[in-house]
């Protein structure tokens, strides 16, 4: 199904970026691009590996360089890193470059979904669901603020939630020819 313009997902760790985007990207024909795997690739190393070499504002430097690069990159669906959209210029770089797309989940869901991967540096803590819903505080609004679309990811499979967004991405294609 081919759609105009570039797709750029973002939320929390756990959300589905990844996973997600990796399907929207088959599904639409577009190149899927993922900030936190080009970051490593770049680099060599693993992201835990950054945040203890270059501690988490070397990466978040990393991560806007990235950010910057991909956006104005064609036809891409683009999986943002869990913390991209605290800074300021990566969230007007998403706004221009294509539709943004924040998939929502609870912090119950985002838990269970992160809970045996280690690779994830700001949730290996003594409680990583209160730090989960320490994050989710903060950057609820901000993933709001930057979104043209929110889709809720809770209880619903892969598979079905891609379908889901195609459809509503086709009527927002719709909606925006007819207007
Ligand atoms: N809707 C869903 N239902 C069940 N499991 C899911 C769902 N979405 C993602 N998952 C699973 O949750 C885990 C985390 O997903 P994923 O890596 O795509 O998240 P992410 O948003 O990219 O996280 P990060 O910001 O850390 O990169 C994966 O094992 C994935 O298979
Ligand atoms: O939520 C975050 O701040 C992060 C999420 C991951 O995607 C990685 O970008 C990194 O582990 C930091
Ligand atoms: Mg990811």
């Amino acid at each position: 199904m081919k759609m105009p313009g570039n797709f750029f997902l973002v939320g929390l760790m756990g959300a589905g970026k990844t996973t997600v985007g990796r399907a929207l990207a088959r599904a639409t024909g577009k190149t899927f691009y993922d900030s936190d795997h080009e970051i490593e690739a770049r680099t060599g190393v693993r992201i835990p590996t950054i945040f203890e070499l270059e501690g988490e504002t070397g990466f978040r430097a990393r991560e806007c360089a990235v950010i910057a690069e991909l956006t104005t990159m064609p036809d891409i669906v683009l999986a943002t890193g869990g913390g991209a959209v605290l800074n300021p210029d990566n969230r007007a770089a998403l706004r221009r470059g294509g539709l943004v797309i924040y998939l929502r989940a609870s912090v119950d869901d985002l838990y269970l979904r992160t809970a045996h991967d280690k690779n994830r540096p700001l949730l290996q803590t003594a409680n990583p669901k209160q730090r989960l819903a320490e994050l989710f505080e903060v950057r609820d609004p901000l993933y709001r603020e930057v979104a043209d679309l929110v889709v809720d990811t809770s209880r619903q499979t892969v598979q079905h939630l891609t379908h889901q967004l195609l459809q509503q991405l086709e009527q927002k294609a719709y909606a925006h020819r007819q207007a």
